[in-house]
This record gives structure tokens, C-alpha cells and sequence, in this order.
């Protein structure tokens, strides 16, 4: 499976093609929907959520509710567009052209980067792209790869485990429609209610100072069949595939698998997972330390992943940048944003892993139609069990 996303922030819509999906899947624009509108909820969203209702409108490679093997076009509309016709024309001389201009980069945005990279004196040009209005593009893509999990039984969820100075680790013993559902109910989705509001304040506190904040979101998936990704090159390994899509969501710095970067303080009796067998269960793993992966295949125990953010980087608080044009220091780039962004970013991993793990699914059980491929999973399944 592939995909490539195309839209400005700003531009009419948001275009998604996604390709190799198998024929005769049931295929639900609904659950699309449901995605988007998960990703537009959160605590510390900025005036732009309310403007927009995120939908899908599905016009290829589905027919009669299920996919005909054909490549799926997407589009997701922006409804803020209308505001911007004039500024976002594609016309060689469009009115009021540059009466918009942006001169003045935002430290931690792609502003300064991409103008000098591309050539832009307006960072329009930049930041219209490189907002993460593009996430409301993978997580489509992902709601549809998580439809060719669930055929599959396998299932993805993720919830919030810090904002700024405040961490909520997972309680232990949990199940996924547990931790789906206490997120689901969290404004900030995180499971523990203490954390919770300790976060919000904290955000509030964030948009009274004109400043931002990052956080850490957690990706859990069950069901995996042991043996997705591979050893033998290393492009192949879906661990790493994993961590360039969490690494490629906007804003994100760092990812980590399991016990992660503890792994550093402790001795190897204490990361690795002892195996272990049964009849019933056929091989599996008295811990999962490692987060469901060695040797860049999955052990069949669920993948945990997280992922760190940084703060949002468009401030109200100023910080020191130049203007490209006079080359003057100034300290304030006043511009509509969102306060934290973590919230909605949970979201987006778990469709972006969703898709990484429906990816490397097809590439172990290459199939044409939905039937093949439950049936060569379920196959595969048994043999592993057998083993
Ligand atoms: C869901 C989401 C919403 C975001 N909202 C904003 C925002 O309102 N303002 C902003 O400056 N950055 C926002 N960001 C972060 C920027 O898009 C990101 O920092 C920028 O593209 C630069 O890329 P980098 O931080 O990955 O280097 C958001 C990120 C995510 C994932
Ligand atoms: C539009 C979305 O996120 C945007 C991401 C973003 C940025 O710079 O990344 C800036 C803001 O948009 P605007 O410039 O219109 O205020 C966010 O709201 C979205 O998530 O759908």
C-alpha cells in the first residue's frame, strides 16, 4: 500500500490517494469521519477547529460499500478556504496578491528553512504546507488501513501520557476498549483524571502567558501476528517504519518502543522479554519491555510506542527572529494557533502506525481481495500457533 497527501491550510481541500488496498472490503466513509472529527477535539485547539468540520468525501476505488481494488481518491474540504480565495490563488495576478505577505519566520516553525530552500519572499508559500492541517490527510489514510486491520483483528488505540510538566502513566491491566474508552472521554485524552486536570490548567495557564506546550503520546496496537516487518535489510524493519511515521507527524522530536530510552539505565535481565510457551497460546513473552519488536519483526506481544512533541512554535510571547526583508530584529509574530496540540496529535499517530502495520501486513500476506488476505492471516496464524 502507498499514499500521498496534497493541500494547503488554506486551499480549497486536502487530496488523498491511497493505493492497494485489496477488492471487496467493507469500506465505511463514516469511520473515516469518525477519525477526522477525533483528531479536530482536544483541549488547547486553537480558533481554526471551530471553523472546521472535517469529512471525507470518498470519489474512487469504492463502490456499493466495499473497495474495488483501485486506487482511493480522497478529499477532505476546508471550509476556512472561503476566507482565503484571494490570498490562495492559483491566477498568475489574483487581487490582492501579496497584500498578505509573511516576512517574519517563527523559530520553530519551516518558515526561514523553507523560504531560502524554495525561494519564497512571501513564507506563505512555506508555511501553508507545512502546517499540520496536512495530518487531517494520514489520518484518512489510516482510518482506511485500520479498516484492513480490523479485518484482520488486529486494533489500534492511543492516549496522552504527558503535557508540559505533567505525566499520567498507564494504569496497569487495562484493556485496549478500557484505555479507547477513558481517552475517548478525557479532553486531553489521558486515562488518569487527577493528571488530567492538572493538564488542563496547565494549558491555560499556557494561553494566558502567549506560550505553548509538547507532550508525549502513546500508541498501543493489538493482535499483531509475530513476524511483520524483517531482519534482512534495513529498510524492511517496522520498527523503524514506525518511528519515521511518528517522527514525520509535525512537531514530533524523538520516538521510543516499550520500556524505550530506559533501556539505557537498566541491565539486559531486565529489558528483555523471557519466552515462553504454551499449548494454547503457542510461543509468547513473560514481559513486553521491548514493545512488541526484535530484529525489526513483531513478537506477536502489542506494540507500544510513543511519541514526544514539542511545543506549539507560534507564540504570542515573542521571541527573537529577523525580518527577511529588512533585516531588522523584532518579537512578535501575532498569528491565530493553536495553545497544545497533543490531544490531536495522539490521534494522528495512531493513524499514521495504522497504516506503517497495514503496510507491512500486505507485504507478509500479499493479497488481491479481502477474503485472501483473512484467509492467509488466519492460515499463517495457526502455523505460528503450531510452530
Ligand atoms: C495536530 C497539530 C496541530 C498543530 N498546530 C499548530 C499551530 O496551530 N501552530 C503552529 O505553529 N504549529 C502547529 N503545529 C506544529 C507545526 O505544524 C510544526 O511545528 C511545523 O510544521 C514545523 O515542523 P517540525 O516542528 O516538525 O520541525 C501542530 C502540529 C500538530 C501535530
Ligand atoms: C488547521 C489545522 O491545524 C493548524 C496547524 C497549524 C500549523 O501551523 O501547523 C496552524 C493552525 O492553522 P491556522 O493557521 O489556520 O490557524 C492550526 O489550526 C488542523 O489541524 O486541521
Amino acid at each position: 500500500m502507498r499514499y500521498l497527501t496534497a493541500g494547503e491550510s488554506h486551499g480549497p481541500q486536502l487530496t488523498i490517494i491511497v493505493e492497494g488496498v485489496p477488492s471487496q472490503l467493507p469500506f465505511s466513509k463514516d469511520k473515516i469521519d469518525e477519525q477526522l472529527a477525533r483528531r479536530q477535539k482536544g483541549y488547547g485547539r486553537g480558533r481554526r477547529m471551530q471553523i472546521e468540520k472535517d469529512r471525507v468525501q470518498v470519489l474512487s476505488g469504492v463502490r456499493f460499500g466495499k473497495t474495488t481494488g483501485a486506487p482511493i481518491a480522497l478529499v477532505i474540504e476546508n471550509k476556512d478556504w472561503t476566507h482565503w480565495k484571494k490570498i490562495m490563488s492559483p491566477d498568475p495576478h489574483p487581487e490582492d496578491a501579496g497584500k498578505r505577505r509573511i516576512s517574519r519566520p517563527r523559530p520553530g516553525h519551516a518558515d526561514l528553512n523553507g523560504a531560502i530552500k524554495y525561494n519564497h519572499r512571501d513564507m506563505r508559500d512555506v508555511l501553508e504546507r507545512s502546517s499540520a492541517r496536512e495530518t487531517a490527510a494520514r489520518v484518512a489514510a489510516g482510518a482506511v488501513a485500520r479498516q484492513v486491520l480490523e479485518l484482520c483483528d488486529i486494533h489500534v488505540t492511543g492516549h496522552v501520557t504527558r503535557i508540559g510538566e505533567v505525566a499520567a502513566e498507564r494504569p496497569t491491566g487495562l484493556s485496549l476498549a478500557e484505555i479507547r474508552q477513558r481517552s475517548e472521554d478525557s479532553p486531553v485524552r489521558c486515562l488518569d483524571p487527577v493528571a488530567e486536570q492538572k493538564m488542563m490548567s496547565l494549558i491555560d495557564q499556557a494561553k494566558k502567558d502567549g506560550d505553548s506546550l509538547g507532550g508525549i503520546v502513546e500508541v498501543i496496537v493489538e493482535g499483531v501476528p509475530i513476524g511483520l516487518g524483517s531482519h534482512v535489510q534495513w529498510d524492511r524493519k517496522l520498527d523503524a517504519r514506525i518511528a519515521l511515521a511518528v517522527v514525520s507527524i509535525n512537531a514530533f522530536k524523538g520516538v521510543e518502543f516499550g520500556i524505550g530510552f530506559e533501556a539505557a539505565e537498566r541491565s539486559g535481565s531486565e529489558v528483555h522479554d523471557e519466552i515462553m510457551w504454551s499449548g494454547e497460546r503457542g510461543f509468547y513473552r513473560a514481559t513486553n519491555r521491548l514493545g512488541g519488536f526484535e530484529g525489526g519483526m513483531t513478537t506477536g506481544e502489542p506494540i507500544v510506542v510513543r511519541g514526544v512533541m514539542k511545543p506549539i512554535p507560534t507564540l504570542y510571547k515573542p521571541l527573537k527572529s529577523v525580518d527577511i526583508d529588512t533585516k531588522e530584529p523584532f518579537e512578535a509574530s501575532i498569528e491565530r494557533s493553536d495553545s497544545c496540540a497533543v490531544p490531536a496529535a495522539s490521534v494522528v499517530a495512531e493513524n499514521v502506525v495504522a497504516w506503517e502495520i497495514a503496510r507491512a501486513l500486505l507485504e507478509k500476506f500479499p493479497a488481491d481481495t479481502a477474503d485472501e488476505l483473512s484467509e492467509y492471516v488466519a492460515q499463517y496464524r495457526e502455523k505460528a500457533l503450531r510452530f
